[in-house]
């Protein structure tokens, strides 16, 4: 199909040690389109981090495979970009945001001209166009998770892969966070897949949230989100829809803490 983006079939993770196996991922099958934003959800340990290794190109998968934009991943996959939690260890301390959004589109070989409009750009994208010239050690938290955003707007990435990027941000932070994902996804189109441990979070910003089972892992339920394109932290989270949506993905996160959902047959 032209417009799936991102396809993972039949994905399955078994981590061999000499104390014995693990198996991970039993079978994930999901795909996304190119547009969407994509949020993954499921218990804790249920396998989050080991499938977006696979999704990354950092992990052979045991079995399956996944596909970006109709590329089989075997290896980092140039036209993705990931933000992760840990914006600290994200970031080069010794460079300032400019020149930490710069790097990768130098290593790409863009010209320079085009390299400072991306990075103006990318600037006013995420709120810093004054921060440029500082360093990220003189930089809150939140406004260094913004850098490494800014960085990934730059690089113009065909999908945005995000693992937990909030979890280590302030609650007020967060949310301004949150409209940010949203704003590049609505005005600029980005593919997003996001990945959080939080329902609210998964509810809010996401047009499908897929829930995982706990480990060996499967997918679930693949809900799709029907709230207006235009959230807002303070009336979309009150709507009598987003409580039925929360509370629903809620109880599946419960099931699959149980082991009670029943796996569909192959
Ligand atoms: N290198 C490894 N060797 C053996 N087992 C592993 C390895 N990495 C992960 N596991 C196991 O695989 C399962 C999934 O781990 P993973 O870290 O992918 O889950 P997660 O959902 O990201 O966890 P969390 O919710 O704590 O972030 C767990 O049972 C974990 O113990």
């Amino acid at each position: 199909m032209a417009d799936t983006l991102l396809r993972v079939e039949h994905l399955r993770k078994v981590y061999e040690s000499s104390t014995g196996s693990v198996e991970a991922i039993g079978d994930i099958d999901f795909t996304m389109r190119r547009g969407e934003l994509v949020c993954i959800v499921g218990p804790s340990g249920c396998g989050k981090t080991t499938l977006l290794k696979c999704i990354s190109g950092l992990l052979r998968p045991t079995s399956g495979s996944v596909t970006l934009d109709g590329r089989a991943v075997t290896d980092p996959p140039p036209n993705m970009a990931l933000v992760f939690q840990e914006y600290g260890r994200s970031l080069y301390p010794w460079l300032t945001v400019r020149g930490n959004i710069e790097l990768p589109l130098k290593n790409r070989r863009m010209p320079k001209a085009e390299i400072r409009s991306a990075v103006d750009d990318a600037l006013v994208a995420v709120g810093l166009e004054h921060a440029g010239a500082k360093y990220p050690w003189q930089l809150s938290g939140g406004m260094q998770q913004r850098v490494a955003i800014a960085r990934a707007v730059a690089y113009q990435p065909e999908v945005l892969v995000m693992d937990e990027p909030f979890a280590a941000v302030d609650a007020q932070t967060r949310a301004d966070l949150e409209d940010l994902v949203r704003t590049l996804h609505l005005e600029r189109g980005m593919s997003i897949l996001f990945v959080t441990h939080d329902i609210d979070e998964s509810v809010y910003l996401g047009e499908r949230v897929v829930v995982l089972s706990k480990s060996p892992t499967w997918v679930q339920e693949d809900l799709a989100i029907d709230l207006d394109p235009t959230r807002d932290q303070i009336t979309t989270r009150a709507l009598p829809r987003f409580t039925e949506l929360r509370t629903h993905v809620y109880e599946q996160i419960q099931r699959a803490k149980r082991g009670d959902a029943a796996r569909p047959a192959a």
